[in-house]
C-alpha cells in the first residue's frame, strides 16, 4: 500500500517537470569556460533588431537586487550586447502546488536564458523552493558549478580548480514527503534512468569540451544500494560511450575527506553526483577558495539554461552594501559564454579578476571594506 503511494507520488512528481565552466587558477589565467557545450545544449536566442539579445533578469530575494545591480551596472560600462527583462517568477499556487507565473515562463521560454539571484526559502513549510521550482519547470537537468582559487586571494588551499556536476531535477530533491503514522515522516528519494543518462552524458560530454578527460561520479551506492547503484551503474554503461574519458567512482563521505585535504587531485576531473551532494559539496568547495561570494553556476536544459551564484539570499547581510556580487557577474560570465559571446565575456572577466588581484578594492567577505558598489566600480575603471 504505501510502496504503491511512494510510486505514485513519484510519478506525479516526475510529471510535474515539463519535458525539457572554468577560471584563473593562481599561476595562470585561462578563464571560466562556457556553461554548456553546444552539442547539449545549444543557445537558440537571436539578436533583435537592436543588436542585443535579451535576458530575464530574475532579481531574487535578500542580497540579490544589490548583487544585480553591480551585474546591470558592468554590462552597461562593458556595452555588452544584453538588454535585461525584469521578470517576477512568484510564488504563485496553481493546482495547489508552487509554480511560476505564466509571464515569467512566457519570457524565459522566448529568451533561452535568464540570469537569477538568489530566492529565499522558507523553513520547514511554506512553498517549495523556486529554484527547484524553476529547475523542473524549465527542466535545467544540469547544474554545472566551477570553483577556481581567486589570483591574489590566499586560503589554505592554493590552484583549486575543481567542476562538480548535479544532477538538478530529482534526487534527495524531490520533496516527496508524507506522515507514515504520528511521529514518523518518510522522505523520498526519486532517482530514474531517464535523468540520470541525460546529466550523465552530460557531464562526459562537457569533461570532453573543457579538457578534463576524467570523470568522477560521488556516490553512496554502499548504503543507497538501489537509488545510487541505478545512478552509478548508469554511469558506468555511459561511460562505454566516451572511450576517450577516464571514469571512475568515489564514495561521498571519501570524496569530502580528501578535496578538504587536498584539492588537487580533483583538478584534471569532472565530478558527478546526485542533487543534495552537489548542493552540499559544491559550497564546501566555495569554503576552499574564500567563501561564496566567489562561485558561479549554469542551471543547463535543452531549451533553456538559468544562471545564477551557488549562494543564497544571505539575509545576515542584505541590504547593507557588504554582498561580494563576483559570484553573480562570474555566472553571467558563464551566460555570456554559454550565449557565444566570448569577447566580452572575457573583457569583464579580465576586469573582474583584474580588481581582485589587485587586492584594493575587496568586499568584507574577502577582508576588504568595500562596499558592493564601490567594488563594481573599481571593475569598471579597469573595462
Ligand atoms: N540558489 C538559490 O537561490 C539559493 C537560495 N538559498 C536560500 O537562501 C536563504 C539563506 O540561506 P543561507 O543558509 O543563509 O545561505 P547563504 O548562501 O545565503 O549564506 C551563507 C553565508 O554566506 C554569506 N554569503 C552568501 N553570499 C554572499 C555574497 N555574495 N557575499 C558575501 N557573503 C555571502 C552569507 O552572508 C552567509 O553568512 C535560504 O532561504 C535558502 O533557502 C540558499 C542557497 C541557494
Ligand atoms: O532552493 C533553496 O532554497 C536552496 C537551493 C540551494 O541550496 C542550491 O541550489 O544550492
Ligand atoms: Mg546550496
Amino acid at each position: 500500500m504505501l510502496a504503491a503511494r511512494n510510486f505514485t507520488a513519484a510519478r506525479q512528481c516526475l510529471r510535474s517537470v515539463r519535458v525539457a565552466p572554468s577560471f584563473t587558477s593562481i599561476v595562470q589565467f585561462r578563464g571560466y569556460a562556457a556553461a554548456a557545450n553546444d552539442a547539449v545544449a545549444k543557445f537558440k536566442g537571436q539578436k533583435g533588431s537592436d543588436g542585443k539579445y535579451t535576458v530575464s533578469l530574475i532579481e531574487g530575494d535578500g542580497i540579490g537586487p544589490e548583487i544585480a545591480q553591480s551585474v546591470k551596472d558592468i554590462f552597461e560600462a562593458a556595452k555588452a550586447p544584453i538588454k535585461w527583462e525584469p521578470v517576477d517568477v512568484g510564488p504563485i499556487l496553481k493546482d495547489g502546488k508552487t509554480a511560476i507565473p505564466d509571464d515569467a515562463i512566457k519570457s524565459i521560454e522566448k529568451n533561452y536564458v535568464a540570469l537569477k539571484g538568489p530566492l529565499a526559502t522558507p523553513v520547514g513549510k511554506g512553498h517549495v523552493s523556486l529554484n527547484l521550482t524553476l529547475r523542473r519547470t524549465f527542466n535545467l537537468f544540469a547544474n554545472v558549478r566551477p570553483c577556481r582559487s581567486i589570483a591574489g586571494y590566499k586560503t589554505p588551499y592554493d590552484g583549486v580548480d575543481t567542476v562538480l556536476i548535479r544532477e538538478n531535477t530529482e534526487g534527495e530533491y524531490s520533496g516527496i514527503e508524507h506522515v507514515v503514522v504520528d511521529g514518523v515522516v518518510q522522505s523520498i528519494k526519486l532517482i530514474t534512468k531517464e535523468a540520470s543518462e541525460r546529466v550523465l552524458r552530460f557531464a562526459f560530454q562537457y569533461a570532453e569540451s573543457i579538457n578534463k578527460k576524467k570523470v568522477r561520479v560521488v556516490h553512496k551506492a554502499t548504503i543507497m544500494k538501489m537509488s545510487d547503484g541505478l545512478f552509478l551503474n548508469t554511469a558506468r554503461d555511459i561511460s562505454k560511450d566516451f572511450p576517450e574519458v577516464e571514469f571512475d567512482a568515489e564514495l561521498l563521505d571519501n570524496s569530502c575527506l580528501k578535496i578538504v585535504t587536498d584539492p588537487t587531485p580533483y583538478n584534471d576531473k569532472v565530478l558527478v553526483m546526485p542533487n543534495l551532494y552537489g548542493d552540499i559539496l559544491s559550497d564546501m568547495c566555495a569554503g576552499l577558495i574564500g567563501g561564496l561570494g566567489l562561485t558561479p553556476s549554469g542551471n543547463i536544459g535543452d531549451e533553456c539554461s538559468i544562471f545564477e551564484a551557488v549562494h543564497g539570499s544571505a539575509p545576515d547581510i542584505a541590504g547593507q552594501g557588504l554582498a561580494n556580487p563576483t559570484a553573480l557577474l562570474l555566472s553571467s560570465i558563464m551566460m555570456l559564454q554559454h550565449m557565444g559571446l566570448h569577447d566580452h565575456a572575457a573583457r569583464i572577466q579580465k576586469a573582474i579578476f583584474d580588481t581582485l588581484a589587485e587586492g584594493k578594492t575587496l568586499t568584507g567577505d574577502l577582508g576588504g571594506k568595500s562596499k558592493t558598489h564601490e567594488y563594481a566600480a573599481a571593475i569598471i575603471s579597469r573595462l
